[in-house]
Protein backbone atom coordinates (compact mmCIF):
# COMPACT_ATOMS: atom_id res chain seq x y z
CA UNK A 1 0.00 0.00 0.00
CA UNK A 2 1.16 3.68 -0.94
CA UNK A 3 2.13 5.60 2.49
CA UNK A 4 3.83 8.28 1.78
CA UNK A 5 2.79 11.71 2.23
CA UNK A 6 3.91 14.93 2.03
CA UNK A 7 2.88 18.53 3.31
CA UNK A 8 4.86 21.26 1.95
CA UNK A 9 4.01 24.93 3.54
CA UNK A 10 5.19 28.17 1.42
CA UNK A 11 4.30 31.67 1.29
CA UNK A 12 1.37 32.96 -0.37
CA UNK A 13 2.60 36.18 -1.28
CA UNK A 14 5.68 37.19 -2.57
CA UNK A 15 6.31 40.51 -3.09
CA UNK A 16 9.91 41.96 -4.17
CA UNK A 17 10.85 45.16 -6.12
CA UNK A 18 11.69 49.00 -5.73
CA UNK A 19 9.92 50.17 -2.92
CA UNK A 20 7.63 47.89 -1.87
CA UNK A 21 8.14 48.52 1.87
CA UNK A 22 4.95 50.89 1.48
CA UNK A 23 2.79 47.74 0.29
CA UNK A 24 2.91 45.90 3.67
CA UNK A 25 -0.23 47.17 4.44
CA UNK A 26 -2.08 45.48 1.11
CA UNK A 27 -0.25 42.65 1.65
CA UNK A 28 -2.30 42.23 5.04
CA UNK A 29 -5.30 43.37 3.05
CA UNK A 30 -5.51 40.41 0.56
CA UNK A 31 -3.94 37.96 3.60
CA UNK A 32 -7.34 38.97 5.42
CA UNK A 33 -5.51 39.28 8.23
CA UNK A 34 -7.58 41.40 11.19
CA UNK A 35 -6.59 43.03 13.97
CA UNK A 36 -2.99 44.40 15.34
CA UNK A 37 0.15 43.36 14.45
CA UNK A 38 3.60 42.55 16.50
CA UNK A 39 6.72 44.17 14.59
CA UNK A 40 9.69 42.21 15.49
CA UNK A 41 12.66 43.85 14.50
CA UNK A 42 16.20 44.73 15.46
CA UNK A 43 18.12 48.43 16.24
CA UNK A 44 19.19 49.18 12.18
CA UNK A 45 16.34 47.80 10.52
CA UNK A 46 13.74 49.28 13.06
CA UNK A 47 14.70 52.97 11.71
CA UNK A 48 15.30 51.93 8.07
CA UNK A 49 12.13 49.81 7.70
CA UNK A 50 10.19 48.95 10.61
CA UNK A 51 9.14 52.62 11.72
CA UNK A 52 8.25 53.86 8.10
CA UNK A 53 6.13 50.48 8.05
CA UNK A 54 4.66 51.48 11.29
CA UNK A 55 3.71 54.73 10.12
CA UNK A 56 2.29 53.57 6.67
CA UNK A 57 -0.08 51.22 9.52
CA UNK A 58 -0.99 54.41 11.87
CA UNK A 59 -1.95 55.86 8.54
CA UNK A 60 -4.30 53.15 7.37
CA UNK A 61 -5.91 52.79 10.59
CA UNK A 62 -3.89 50.13 12.48
CA UNK A 63 -1.99 50.68 15.85
CA UNK A 64 1.32 48.03 15.74
CA UNK A 65 2.94 46.72 18.86
CA UNK A 66 7.04 46.83 18.00
CA UNK A 67 9.60 44.74 20.11
CA UNK A 68 13.22 45.28 19.07
CA UNK A 69 15.79 42.74 19.89
CA UNK A 70 19.33 42.95 19.87
CA UNK A 71 20.38 39.17 19.80
CA UNK A 72 18.89 35.67 18.73
CA UNK A 73 18.31 33.92 21.87
CA UNK A 74 15.56 32.15 23.54
CA UNK A 75 15.26 35.23 25.65
CA UNK A 76 13.99 37.27 22.46
CA UNK A 77 11.67 34.57 21.53
CA UNK A 78 10.00 34.68 25.16
CA UNK A 79 9.81 38.47 25.30
CA UNK A 80 8.37 38.68 21.73
CA UNK A 81 5.95 35.80 23.21
CA UNK A 82 5.24 37.39 26.22
CA UNK A 83 4.85 41.62 24.03
CA UNK A 84 2.73 39.56 21.32
CA UNK A 85 0.38 38.33 24.53
CA UNK A 86 0.32 40.99 26.55
CA UNK A 87 -0.42 43.37 23.53
CA UNK A 88 -3.33 40.87 22.12
CA UNK A 89 -1.77 40.86 18.45
CA UNK A 90 -3.37 38.85 15.95
CA UNK A 91 -0.36 38.36 13.63
CA UNK A 92 3.79 39.13 13.99
CA UNK A 93 5.83 40.71 11.19
CA UNK A 94 10.03 39.97 11.20
CA UNK A 95 11.58 43.26 10.41
CA UNK A 96 14.99 42.55 9.72
CA UNK A 97 18.45 40.62 9.09
CA UNK A 98 18.58 36.49 10.11
CA UNK A 99 18.34 37.78 13.30
CA UNK A 100 14.65 39.26 13.36
CA UNK A 101 13.20 36.87 10.85
CA UNK A 102 14.03 34.56 12.90
CA UNK A 103 12.43 35.53 16.07
CA UNK A 104 9.36 36.03 14.55
CA UNK A 105 9.28 32.62 13.09
CA UNK A 106 9.54 30.59 16.32
CA UNK A 107 7.45 33.19 18.16
CA UNK A 108 4.58 32.75 15.99
CA UNK A 109 5.42 28.94 15.55
CA UNK A 110 5.25 29.08 19.08
CA UNK A 111 1.92 31.07 19.17
CA UNK A 112 0.41 30.02 16.67
CA UNK A 113 -0.27 32.64 14.50
CA UNK A 114 0.90 33.42 11.21
CA UNK A 115 3.74 35.79 9.80
CA UNK A 116 5.29 38.44 7.23
CA UNK A 117 8.65 38.49 6.86
CA UNK A 118 10.17 41.97 5.47
CA UNK A 119 13.96 41.29 4.94
CA UNK A 120 15.90 44.49 5.43
CA UNK A 121 19.17 42.02 4.16
CA UNK A 122 19.81 39.81 1.59
CA UNK A 123 22.42 38.13 3.73
CA UNK A 124 21.12 34.43 4.29
CA UNK A 125 18.33 31.91 2.70
CA UNK A 126 15.99 32.29 5.78
CA UNK A 127 14.13 35.04 4.39
CA UNK A 128 11.26 32.36 3.52
CA UNK A 129 11.94 29.43 4.64
CA UNK A 130 9.81 27.43 7.82
CA UNK A 131 12.98 26.82 9.52
CA UNK A 132 13.76 29.40 12.71
CA UNK A 133 18.17 29.03 13.90
CA UNK A 134 18.59 30.45 17.51
CA UNK A 135 21.34 29.66 19.39
CA UNK A 136 20.48 26.76 22.47
CA UNK A 137 22.73 25.49 24.71
CA UNK A 138 25.95 23.47 22.44
CA UNK A 139 23.46 23.41 19.28
CA UNK A 140 23.26 26.61 16.93
CA UNK A 141 21.32 24.95 14.08
CA UNK A 142 17.98 25.58 12.57
CA UNK A 143 14.52 23.83 14.01
CA UNK A 144 11.03 23.51 12.45
CA UNK A 145 9.59 27.30 12.64
CA UNK A 146 6.21 28.68 10.95
CA UNK A 147 7.28 29.74 7.43
CA UNK A 148 6.00 33.82 6.33
CA UNK A 149 2.33 33.76 4.94
CA UNK A 150 4.00 36.50 3.10
CA UNK A 151 7.62 38.02 1.76
CA UNK A 152 7.98 41.84 0.76
CA UNK A 153 11.26 42.32 -0.50
CA UNK A 154 12.28 46.02 -0.98
CA UNK A 155 14.88 45.76 -3.36
CA UNK A 156 15.96 49.49 -2.37
CA UNK A 157 16.63 48.78 1.31
CA UNK A 158 18.66 45.58 0.32
CA UNK A 159 20.55 47.31 -1.88
CA UNK A 160 21.23 50.37 0.47
CA UNK A 161 22.40 47.91 3.25
CA UNK A 162 25.86 47.21 3.93
CA UNK A 163 27.65 45.32 0.75
CA UNK A 164 29.06 42.41 3.00
CA UNK A 165 25.39 41.34 3.76
CA UNK A 166 24.50 40.95 0.21
CA UNK A 167 28.06 39.01 -0.60
CA UNK A 168 26.97 36.65 2.67
CA UNK A 169 23.62 36.08 1.24
CA UNK A 170 25.18 34.76 -1.86
CA UNK A 171 27.75 32.70 -0.20
CA UNK A 172 24.60 31.68 1.48
CA UNK A 173 23.45 30.11 -1.92
CA UNK A 174 26.91 29.25 -3.31
CA UNK A 175 27.02 27.03 -0.15
CA UNK A 176 24.38 24.77 -1.93
CA UNK A 177 26.74 22.82 -3.72
CA UNK A 178 27.96 21.21 -1.37
CA UNK A 179 25.29 20.60 0.92
CA UNK A 180 23.54 19.26 -2.11
CA UNK A 181 26.58 16.71 -2.05
CA UNK A 182 26.77 16.05 1.58
CA UNK A 183 22.87 15.30 0.65
CA UNK A 184 23.69 12.87 -1.91
CA UNK A 185 26.35 11.36 0.02
CA UNK A 186 23.87 10.70 3.34
CA UNK A 187 21.25 9.40 0.98
CA UNK A 188 23.59 6.65 -0.48
CA UNK A 189 25.02 5.80 3.04
CA UNK A 190 22.42 6.35 5.66
CA UNK A 191 19.39 6.00 3.64
CA UNK A 192 18.21 9.92 4.89
CA UNK A 193 15.24 11.36 3.36
CA UNK A 194 15.80 13.11 0.07
CA UNK A 195 13.92 15.25 -2.07
CA UNK A 196 15.63 14.95 -5.96
CA UNK A 197 13.46 18.18 -6.62
CA UNK A 198 14.29 20.14 -3.80
CA UNK A 199 18.01 19.10 -4.54
CA UNK A 200 17.97 20.05 -8.20
CA UNK A 201 16.50 23.18 -7.34
CA UNK A 202 18.78 23.89 -4.81
CA UNK A 203 21.36 23.36 -7.06
CA UNK A 204 19.77 25.41 -9.78
CA UNK A 205 19.58 28.56 -7.52
CA UNK A 206 23.64 28.24 -6.79
CA UNK A 207 24.07 27.87 -10.26
CA UNK A 208 22.02 30.91 -11.97
CA UNK A 209 23.81 33.07 -9.52
CA UNK A 210 26.95 32.01 -10.15
CA UNK A 211 26.10 32.48 -13.72
CA UNK A 212 24.89 35.97 -12.99
CA UNK A 213 27.38 36.71 -10.59
CA UNK A 214 28.57 40.15 -12.98
CA UNK A 215 25.58 41.48 -11.97
CA UNK A 216 25.81 41.43 -8.62
CA UNK A 217 28.05 44.53 -8.03
CA UNK A 218 27.46 47.03 -4.88
CA UNK A 219 25.18 49.76 -4.98
CA UNK A 220 23.49 47.81 -7.95
CA UNK A 221 20.01 47.63 -7.38
CA UNK A 222 19.64 44.85 -9.65
CA UNK A 223 22.11 42.84 -7.48
CA UNK A 224 19.44 43.16 -4.57
CA UNK A 225 16.93 41.71 -7.22
CA UNK A 226 18.81 38.81 -8.32
CA UNK A 227 19.98 37.89 -4.75
CA UNK A 228 16.91 37.84 -3.29
CA UNK A 229 14.90 35.60 -6.10
CA UNK A 230 18.12 33.22 -5.00
CA UNK A 231 17.00 33.08 -1.49
CA UNK A 232 13.63 32.85 -2.01
CA UNK A 233 14.91 30.06 -3.91
CA UNK A 234 16.54 28.45 -2.14
CA UNK A 235 14.33 29.01 0.83
CA UNK A 236 11.54 27.12 -0.62
CA UNK A 237 13.80 24.02 -1.45
CA UNK A 238 14.03 24.06 2.48
CA UNK A 239 10.41 24.07 2.77
CA UNK A 240 10.07 21.50 -0.34
CA UNK A 241 12.72 18.94 1.77
CA UNK A 242 11.00 20.05 4.99
CA UNK A 243 14.23 20.09 6.08
CA UNK A 244 17.62 22.69 5.73
CA UNK A 245 19.18 19.76 3.70
CA UNK A 246 19.10 21.12 0.64
CA UNK A 247 20.70 24.38 1.73
CA UNK A 248 23.12 23.10 4.98
CA UNK A 249 25.57 20.18 4.99
CA UNK A 250 29.41 20.01 6.62
CA UNK A 251 29.39 23.92 5.71
CA UNK A 252 27.39 24.76 7.88
CA UNK A 253 28.44 22.64 10.46
CA UNK A 254 31.80 24.67 9.99
CA UNK A 255 29.89 28.11 10.72
CA UNK A 256 27.82 27.05 13.46
CA UNK A 257 30.48 25.90 15.35
CA UNK A 258 32.95 29.31 14.41
CA UNK A 259 29.79 30.58 15.82
CA UNK A 260 30.50 29.34 18.82
CA UNK A 261 34.63 29.51 19.06
CA UNK A 262 34.79 32.93 17.49
CA UNK A 263 31.00 34.37 18.12
CA UNK A 264 30.08 37.92 16.47
CA UNK A 265 33.59 37.93 14.42
CA UNK A 266 31.95 36.96 10.36
CA UNK A 267 28.99 36.79 9.09
CA UNK A 268 27.09 33.40 9.01
CA UNK A 269 27.21 33.43 4.80
CA UNK A 270 31.05 34.61 5.08
CA UNK A 271 31.74 31.72 6.84
CA UNK A 272 29.01 28.92 5.04
CA UNK A 273 31.22 30.17 1.99
CA UNK A 274 34.47 29.49 3.21
CA UNK A 275 33.08 25.97 5.05
CA UNK A 276 32.11 25.32 1.29
CA UNK A 277 35.49 25.65 0.11
CA UNK A 278 37.35 22.99 2.17
CA UNK A 279 34.32 20.82 1.95
CA UNK A 280 34.44 20.59 -1.88
CA UNK A 281 38.14 19.48 -1.48
CA UNK A 282 36.99 16.51 1.18
CA UNK A 283 34.36 15.41 -1.61
CA UNK A 284 36.33 15.87 -4.87
CA UNK A 285 40.27 16.30 -3.67
CA UNK A 286 42.13 18.58 -5.77
CA UNK A 287 40.22 17.75 -9.33
CA UNK A 288 36.98 18.67 -8.07
CA UNK A 289 34.81 22.17 -7.56
CA UNK A 290 36.89 23.73 -4.87
CA UNK A 291 38.58 26.51 -6.83
CA UNK A 292 34.92 26.75 -9.00
CA UNK A 293 33.52 27.76 -5.46
CA UNK A 294 36.63 30.10 -3.87
CA UNK A 295 36.66 31.82 -7.58
CA UNK A 296 32.64 32.48 -7.41
CA UNK A 297 32.80 33.42 -3.69
CA UNK A 298 36.06 35.85 -5.04
CA UNK A 299 34.57 36.88 -7.81
CA UNK A 300 31.50 38.80 -5.64
CA UNK A 301 33.96 40.02 -2.53
CA UNK A 302 32.70 37.17 -0.46
CA UNK A 303 35.91 35.99 2.06
CA UNK A 304 37.80 33.44 0.96
CA UNK A 305 40.17 32.56 3.59
CA UNK A 306 40.41 32.50 7.41
CA UNK A 307 42.38 35.63 7.52
CA UNK A 308 39.75 37.77 5.61
CA UNK A 309 36.53 36.10 7.62
CA UNK A 310 38.68 37.50 10.68
CA UNK A 311 39.34 33.75 12.49
CA UNK A 312 42.98 32.66 12.83
CA UNK A 313 44.37 29.73 11.50
CA UNK A 314 44.18 27.48 14.79
CA UNK A 315 39.96 28.38 15.88
CA UNK A 316 39.71 26.96 11.66
CA UNK A 317 41.46 23.67 12.33
CA UNK A 318 39.19 23.20 15.76
CA UNK A 319 36.04 24.26 14.28
CA UNK A 320 36.85 21.40 11.63
CA UNK A 321 37.85 18.63 13.52
CA UNK A 322 34.88 19.34 16.36
CA UNK A 323 31.80 20.49 14.19
CA UNK A 324 30.69 17.02 13.10
CA UNK A 325 29.13 16.75 16.96
CA UNK A 326 26.91 20.21 16.47
CA UNK A 327 23.89 17.61 15.37
CA UNK A 328 22.80 14.50 14.01
CA UNK A 329 23.71 15.15 10.26
CA UNK A 330 25.90 12.72 8.40
CA UNK A 331 28.32 14.76 5.94
CA UNK A 332 31.38 14.31 4.16
CA UNK A 333 32.66 14.95 7.84
CA UNK A 334 31.63 11.88 8.81
CA UNK A 335 32.68 11.18 12.37
CA UNK A 336 34.96 13.72 12.65
CA UNK A 337 38.62 14.82 10.85
CA UNK A 338 41.73 14.47 12.48
CA UNK A 339 43.73 17.31 13.30
CA UNK A 340 46.53 16.83 10.57
CA UNK A 341 43.27 16.07 8.06
CA UNK A 342 41.86 19.44 9.40
CA UNK A 343 45.31 21.48 8.48
CA UNK A 344 45.80 19.66 5.32
CA UNK A 345 42.80 20.64 3.66
CA UNK A 346 42.29 24.40 5.31
CA UNK A 347 45.83 24.74 3.51
CA UNK A 348 46.01 23.19 0.27
CA UNK A 349 42.71 25.38 -0.37
CA UNK A 350 44.39 28.16 0.82
CA UNK A 351 41.76 28.91 4.01
CA UNK A 352 44.95 29.01 6.11
CA UNK A 353 48.64 29.59 5.96
N1 LIG B 1 16.16 30.26 9.38
C1 LIG B 1 16.97 29.91 8.40
O1 LIG B 1 16.62 29.09 7.53
C2 LIG B 1 18.28 30.55 8.34
C3 LIG B 1 18.71 31.33 9.39
N2 LIG B 1 19.92 31.95 9.35
C4 LIG B 1 20.30 32.72 10.51
O2 LIG B 1 20.28 34.10 10.18
C5 LIG B 1 21.29 34.78 10.90
C6 LIG B 1 22.21 35.47 9.91
O3 LIG B 1 21.51 36.50 9.31
P1 LIG B 1 22.13 37.97 9.25
O4 LIG B 1 21.17 38.78 8.46
O5 LIG B 1 23.54 37.87 8.80
O6 LIG B 1 22.12 38.42 10.80
P2 LIG B 1 21.57 39.72 11.56
O7 LIG B 1 20.10 39.76 11.59
O8 LIG B 1 22.29 39.71 12.87
O9 LIG B 1 22.05 40.94 10.68
C7 LIG B 1 23.42 41.20 10.49
C8 LIG B 1 23.70 42.67 10.71
O10 LIG B 1 23.09 43.41 9.67
C9 LIG B 1 22.46 44.56 10.23
N3 LIG B 1 21.43 45.00 9.28
C10 LIG B 1 20.30 44.33 8.87
N4 LIG B 1 19.68 45.06 7.92
C11 LIG B 1 20.41 46.18 7.73
C12 LIG B 1 20.28 47.31 6.87
N5 LIG B 1 19.28 47.40 5.98
N6 LIG B 1 21.21 48.29 6.95
C13 LIG B 1 22.25 48.19 7.83
N7 LIG B 1 22.44 47.13 8.65
C14 LIG B 1 21.52 46.14 8.59
C15 LIG B 1 22.00 44.12 11.58
O11 LIG B 1 21.87 45.27 12.39
P3 LIG B 1 21.35 45.23 13.92
O12 LIG B 1 22.47 44.61 14.73
O13 LIG B 1 21.12 46.64 14.27
O14 LIG B 1 20.17 44.37 13.92
C16 LIG B 1 23.17 43.22 12.03
O15 LIG B 1 24.17 43.97 12.64
C17 LIG B 1 22.05 33.73 11.69
O16 LIG B 1 21.54 33.76 13.03
C18 LIG B 1 21.70 32.44 10.98
O17 LIG B 1 21.77 31.33 11.82
C19 LIG B 1 20.71 31.86 8.23
C20 LIG B 1 20.33 31.13 7.16
C21 LIG B 1 19.08 30.39 7.11
O1 LIG C 1 21.56 28.43 7.28
C1 LIG C 1 20.77 27.61 6.87
C2 LIG C 1 20.60 27.36 5.43
O2 LIG C 1 21.32 28.27 4.65
C3 LIG C 1 20.00 26.81 7.84
O3 LIG C 1 20.76 25.71 8.12
P1 LIG C 1 20.92 25.06 9.54
O4 LIG C 1 19.77 24.11 9.66
O5 LIG C 1 22.24 24.37 9.47
O6 LIG C 1 20.89 26.16 10.57
ZN1 LIG D 1 22.93 29.30 5.74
Amino acid sequence: MFEKSTWIRLPRNVVVGHGVRSEVVDVVDDLHLQGRPLFVTSPTPRTVAADPIAADFEAAGIDPAIVTIEKATFDAVERVIEVAEAEAVSYLVGIGGGKAIDIAKMASHHLDMGFLSVPTAASHDGIVSNRGSVPDGDSRHSVAAEPPLAVVADTGILADAPWELTTAGCADIISNYTAVMDWRLAQRLKDVEYSEYAAALSEMTAEILVDNADLIRPGLEESAWVVTKALMSSGVAMSIAGSSRPASGAEHLFSHQLDRLAPGTALHGHQVGVGSIMTAYLHGGDRGIWRDIRDALASIDAPTTAAELGIDDETVVEALTTCHRIRDRYTILGDGMNERAARDVATKTGVID
